[in-house]
This record gives structure tokens, sequence and C-alpha cells, in this order.
């Protein structure tokens, strides 16, 4: 704490329970003479994403799917089985998604991230929770701290017939953010639904790719609590000392991303880890921990991060999918059986994994085979950095 100056930090009510934080407004950090040590990660996780080459896998073309072409679909399924196989990544275009309802819903993030800090935090995600602001999560860890804010929104979908279309993210915002924000309420709403969308189409995909039957994946996750989140990256004049997000794989099952011109998104891939140029018309996919237990590790979950800039500001869309929370990961009977390997992972929950993310460990390249042990043996205890 030495080298930070007291008005960068939190003065009560905002203070969280476990004493002194950190405010996290990038151009008061950048006024100090050094990065602040929590900004600081280990060499080891720093150097390798800076010298990054581009991963040159060509997108998957979702266009034979939506038009229900047979052969396409098929040969679309074996790229996807490739790519997840390999690595857990893939990028979709021709997706159906419209491209200006992508523009509008980085439009509104910024607003909300350009807003008043006190309005922020009054927004702030409660302990434990998945839902509202965080500045570089200051409040939830001490060392290590991602260059970086996010605002999150929790959505679930609500089937066709409902009697009236739920609108849990509107409400939210309005009542969380303020009334002004009632518009960005009803962008990002319009924008949880159509990554829904997507989201059920790639389900659909991933089980053709596996050899199950078409809706299998879809029906599974189908009534699941999604988290859409906006990331927004300041530019740090000491960028090749920190990270946005630090490497991890993600615990959830799937992960839509849309990363702006900018670009900073590395993933592992090959053995390297391997730079992904923006591309405006394609969302990035990434296999998660959640599905890698449910395919019994089939497919690869992604280990990936984000870097920052030194003089540009970096913004991506994520959008991390769930199965419902009580829903048991097991691998369906077609991937086990007397030719297939041994069971993996053991049966858990949605829950049990986004507990373990939320109050016992910070998710990091090894959450899956941590949280298993966690799992057998729920008295070890873990220690946040
Ligand atoms: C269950 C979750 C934990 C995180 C948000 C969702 C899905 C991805 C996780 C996360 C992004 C992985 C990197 C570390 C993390 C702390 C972050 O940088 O935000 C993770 C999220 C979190 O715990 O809030
Ligand atoms: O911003 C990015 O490109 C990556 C963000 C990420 O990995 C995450 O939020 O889980
Ligand atoms: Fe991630």
């Amino acid at each position: 704490m030495e080298s930070i100056s007291p008005s960068l930090l939190l003065t009560p009510p905002f203070q969280s329970k476990n004493g002194l934080n950190l405010v996290f407004d990038a151009s008061l950090l950048q006024q100090q003479p050094n990065l602040p040590t929590q900004f600081l990660w280990p060499h080891e996780d720093t150097s390798y994403a800076a010298a990054a080459d581009e991963l040159n896998d060509p997108p998957v073309d979702l266009a034979g799917f939506f038009h229900g072409d047979r052969h396409l679909i098929n040969s679309t399924a074996a790229q996807i089985r490739t790519a997840c196989s390999n690595h857990g990544f893939f990028q979709v275009v021709n997706h159906g998604v419209d491209l200006a309802l992508v523009r509008a819903a980085h439009q509104h993030m910024d607003a909300f991230f350009s807003l008043p800090l006190a309005r922020k935090l009054a927004v702030g995600r409660q302990p434990g929770g998945l839902r509202g602001y965080s500045g570089a999560h200051a409040d939830r860890f001490s060392s290590k701290l991602p260059w970086k804010e996010t605002f999150s929104v929790t959505y679930k979908h609500a089937p066709a017939p409902a009697p009236a279309p739920a609108l849990d993210v509107v409400n939210y915002i309005k009542r969380g953010v303020g009334q002004d924000f009632e518009e960005s309420g009803y962008v990002l709403q319009r924008y949880c639904e159509a990554m829904h969308e997507l989201s059920m189409a790639i389900f659909e995909l991933l089980a053709i790719s596996l050899g199950l039957e078409r809706l299998q994946c879809r029906e599974f996750f189908e009534g699941g609590c999604s988290v859409m989140r906006g990331n927004n990256y300041p530019p740090c004049k000491e960028a090749g000392l920190t990270l946005g997000t630090g490497p991890h794989s993600d615990p959830n099952a799937l992960t839509l991303l849309h990363q702006d011109e900018v670009g900073g998104l590395v993933i592992f891939a090959d053995n390297k880890w391997r730079a992904i140029r923006p591309c405006r018309e394609a969302f990035v996919v990434n296999i998660g921990d959640t599905f890698m237990a449910l395919c019994n590790g089939r497919y690869k979950s992604c280990l990936h991060r984000a870097v920052v800039n030194k003089e540009r500001v970096r913004r991506s869309l994520v959008f991390f999918v769930n199965p419902n929370e009580d829903k048991v990961v097991r691998p369906p009977g077609r991937l086990l059986g007397p030719t297939a390997p041994a069971r993996l992972y053991p049966d858990f929950t949605w829950s049990d994994l986004r507990d373990f993310t939320q109050n016992h460990y910070r998710a990091d390249t090894r959450t899956l085979q941590h949280f298993v042990s966690w799992l057998s043996n729920k008295t070890q205890h873990y220690s946040l950095p």
C-alpha cells in the first residue's frame, strides 16, 4: 500500500469489510510515479502475452447451419470439432446477430463506464454475486489486480409462450444505475437475447460435432442463468507490467466474446500464446471448464488472457453461458462406454463451481483441477491472492 496516495483509496461507505480498497480511477492511477504494486503481474504471465504471434485459424461460417444445408452443417461441425479438440477456441461469422446491436451495446457500456465513480459504486457487485460494477476486483483481491473495470448483468431466457417477456436486465439497470439508463437496459436486454440465440445454435453444432443428438446440449443449457459483462480496459503507460485479465479458462460452459478494434485477447493454442486479431463481424467462442467436464475432456477449455494497450482504451463484451444452477454436469452415456476413456471429473452442479470461483478460489488456468479436489474435501482451505 505504501506506493498509493490516500486519494486513491476508497472511503466509507464504499470500503469493503477487509479494510482499505483501491479506487480504480485509471487517470488518477496513471499520475502515480510507478504502477501501484497491486497491479503488477509476474513476469512469466506478462512476457509471453506481449510476444504472441497471431493465430490464423479461419473463422467458422454459420451461414450453412442457418440455411439448414446438411452437407455444410456437417463440415461446420467438423471444423468446430478440430478447433475444440485442439484449443477450445474458434470465431464465428455470419452468425445472424445484427452488427448495429453489437455497436449499440458497446456504446451503452461506454456510457456506463463514463459515469462518475460514485454512481458506478452504487451498483457495485455484492460479495459472492455475479452482477454489478467492479473496479479492478479490488474489493475481492489484493494483488495481481486486473487493469480493468467491469459491469455485469444476469440474464435468464424466457421461452416463447411466456405470458410477458422477462425484462430482468432492463429492470436491474433502471433500479441499480438509474432511470436515465433505461434505454441502455433495453439495448443490453436485446443483446443478451441475441447472445442466447447464438449460443443455442452453437450448442446444436457442438452436439453434432460430438456425435450426440442435435438438441442434446441445447436442451441441457435451456433455462440456465447467463452473465453478460462489459470489460473496460483503460490505457496503461506500463502496459507490459500488468494484465487486463490474467491467464485463465472460463469456469462456465461457453463464452461468446466481442472485442473492439484495439485488440488484446491472447489464447493458448498449439503450445504457444497467440494473439487474436480483432474482427468486427466475428464473435469469439471459448469452451469453458463446465463444457470440458460435460464432454469428459474431449474438448479443451480455452486458456486465454487479455493485455492492455499503452495509448488506447480497449473494450470487450462477454456473454458467459451456464447451465441451470442445479443441473448435474455429467457426460452423456454416448461419450462414455467401453471404448471411451473413463470419467475424468466427478458429477457437480454449476452452483458448486460458481460458489468455488466466487468464494474460495480465484479463477485461473487450473480452476477445474482445484475444484475437483475441493469438491472431494470441502474443508480444504484456499486463500485468495
Ligand atoms: C464465474 C465467473 C467468474 C468470472 C466471471 C464468470 C466467468 C469468468 C470468470 C473470470 C472472468 C475468469 C478470470 C478471472 C475473473 C476474476 C475476472 O478477471 O473477472 C473471473 C470472473 C469473476 O470471478 O468475477
Ligand atoms: O476482454 C477479453 O478479451 C477477455 C476477457 C475474458 O477473458 C473474460 O472476461 O473472461
Ligand atoms: Fe475469459
